[in-house]
């Protein structure tokens, strides 16, 4: 709350966002809400000096996000030598289309007579169509390359920057063709339209995704030879088609509708477009925040786990063959332990990244292991630590090398770091390291349990689209808006880089830590 006499304010709460539709005589709010960040409009700290009761009004039509901002104050500061109001006009000129610094009046005229509302349809192809607490709900995508898509995106730029930390607008007045490698998709809830001449969409979030070239891994048989055919021409190369790795760059759901399933939906939508897409080998993330994290996690939960059930996938609790469990095993059986190959293969079917592939394994494998034989459940940790892979119980040892795994996974992402260490500390770091990640999987199970019973009561009642992620469909969750407290980040003592590209299954087994 702002003292009387103070001349500055929280920027945050002085934006104002709304959504608007036509409306009976003038545009109605469908909804209203602040900025989450502020700051790169407004500078690090989030405030505006020289107003007192201070609102910039950001209205935006809810069809094609075109915009208009409208400022009002009780009182402005009074210019004292160089101390001066900000200029909201001139810092906000450079956020925001000229267009929409027109009389507010114009504007509405221009939202309660527009004929062309009622065909609009959102730009690029419709993936899918979804219903969420009974009502519709569309994602459409399409290539930057497309001036509708890019039209849009320019609109829609802005809430980049105001909701996603660190975010940054994307340049859209590149030449065509490298356009062409960014692909855009909106989500779009289908309302009834208020009046006759009214769109009958309403925008619900966006994500944007880039596909980065794929250096191809050359086959070792093969001998190189020069080929003496022409030059390839700039046209007859498409970058869009080369193949890839896909990157989500960009990903937000606007604050009225999150925590209602469509943030799952999305995610799910782009990883379908890439299954099917030959040319994209993998998905991955740039800079995913934490509640992002959460949500990958809880989408490739699942789509794989139907996958590693299918398989019977799980930890050999005798990875050393009879009569050699007496001698000390210096290396890790991980071939032994876990089916290498086939995980390989489902990982390159569902084109999950290296590295995520490895968590939601160690999840899926964590939660096959009996609670009662885990940490949480009360499993006697200083008698497995004596017993180690002889412990009587196989679920037991398949605890015991369930936690060599994730330590010889992190261990290899950690180890310049960890070498630097004595042995006791580099010990004790990947312990505290370990039971971080295990209590985050264990957080991530029981949200998942929980998400599953609650499919289970709905879908005795109802006939809602249900999970099939071996056909990467989008339906894997019910409505269910309830945000789970229980989530925690994979906390890490040890520094886990999560660049997506550099971890492999395969490779684990190369480098073997002793046990
Ligand atoms: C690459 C990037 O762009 S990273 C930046 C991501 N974008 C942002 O942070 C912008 C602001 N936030 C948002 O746009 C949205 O809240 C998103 C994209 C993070 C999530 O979208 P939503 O539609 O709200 O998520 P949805 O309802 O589908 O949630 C699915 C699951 O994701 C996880 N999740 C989503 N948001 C959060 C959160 N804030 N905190 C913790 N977990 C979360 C949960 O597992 C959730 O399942 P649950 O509700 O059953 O617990």
């Amino acid at each position: 709350m702002e003292k009387e006499g103070d001349w500055s304010c929280d920027a945050n709460d002085a934006l104002h966002i709304t959504v608007i539709q036509p409306g009976e005589q003038k545009p109605k709010t469908l909804y209203a809400f602040h900025p989450r960040f502020t700051y790169p409009i407004f500078g690090d700290d989030e405030r505006i000096f020289g107003y007192q009761g201070l609102i910039i009004r950001l209205r935006f039509a809810a069809h094609d996000l075109r915009s208009h901002v409208h400022i009002s104050y009780d009182d402005k500061f009074k210019e004292i030598g160089d101390t001066v109001a900000l200029d909201l006009n001139k810092t906000l000129k450079d956020w925001i289309p000229e267009s929409a610094f027109t009389l507010l009046p114009e504007f509405e005229k221009v939202i309660q007579n527009d004929t062309a509302a009622k065909d609009f349809t959102p730009p690029g192809k419709l993936m899918h169509s979804y219903i969420a607490k009974g009502r519709n709900f569309e994602i459409w995508a399409g290539s930057l390359g497309d001036p509708h898509v890019r039209h849009l995106l320019e609109r829609a730029q802005i809430f980049v920057s105001l909701f996603i930390e660190a975010g940054t607008p994307i340049v859209t007045d590149d030449p065509e063709w490298t356009l062409e490698r960014w692909f855009v998709y909106f989500v779009y809830e289908k309302v009834a339209p208020p009046t006759p001449s009214a769109s009958q969409y309403s925008i619900v979030g966006y994500a944007t995704t880039y596909r980065w070239w794929l250096y191809p891994k050359k086959d070792p048989s093969e001998t190189p030879t020069a080929k003496d055919g022409p030059f390839p021409c700039p046209g007859d190369i498409r970058f869009s088609e080369l193949p890839s790795r896909l990157r989500i760059a960009q990903f937000l759901i606007l604050p009225p509708h999150q925590g209602s399933g469509h943030g799952i939906h999305l995610y799910t939508a782009i990883h379908s477009t890439i299954v099917k897409d030959p040319t994209v080998v993998e998905l991955t993330v740039e800079d995913p925040n934490e509640a992002f994290d959460a949500l990958r996690d809880t989408a490739d939960y699942h789509i794989l786990r139907p996958e590693f059930l299918k398989q019977n996938v799980n930890i050999n609790p005798n990875p050393y063959s009879s009569g050699s469990t007496k001698r000390r095993p210096r290396l890790m059986p991980t071939s032994a332990l876990i089916p290498i190959k086939a995980l390989h293969d489902i990982r390159c079917l569902y084109k999950i990244a290296p590295t995520q592939f490895a968590h939601i394994l160690e999840m899926f494998l964590l939660s096959r292991i009996p609670s009662k034989n885990r940490a949480i459940g009360g499993a006697n940790m200083a008698r497995l630590v004596i017993k180690k892979h002889k412990a009587e119980d196989e679920n037991d040892r398949r605890y015991y090398w369930w936690r060599m795994l994730v330590k010889q996974r992190l261990y290899k992402r950690s180890r310049d770091m960890l070498i630097q260490l004595d042995l006791s500390d580099r010990i004790q770091k990947l312990d505290e390291t370990l039971t971080n990640v295990e209590e985050g999987y264990e957080a991530l199970l029981k949200a998942f349990v929980a998400r599953e019973e609650n499919n289970t009561i709905k879908d005795q009642g109802s006939e809602e689209e249900r999970v099939d992620p071996k056909k990467t469909s989008m339906n894997q969750r019910t409505a269910n808006g309830a945000r789970n407290k229980d989530r925690v980040k994979r906390k890490l003592t040890v520094v886990e880089d999560d660049s997506d590209e550099d971890m492999d299954l395969e490779s684990e087994v190369n480098k073997r830590p002793k046990v």
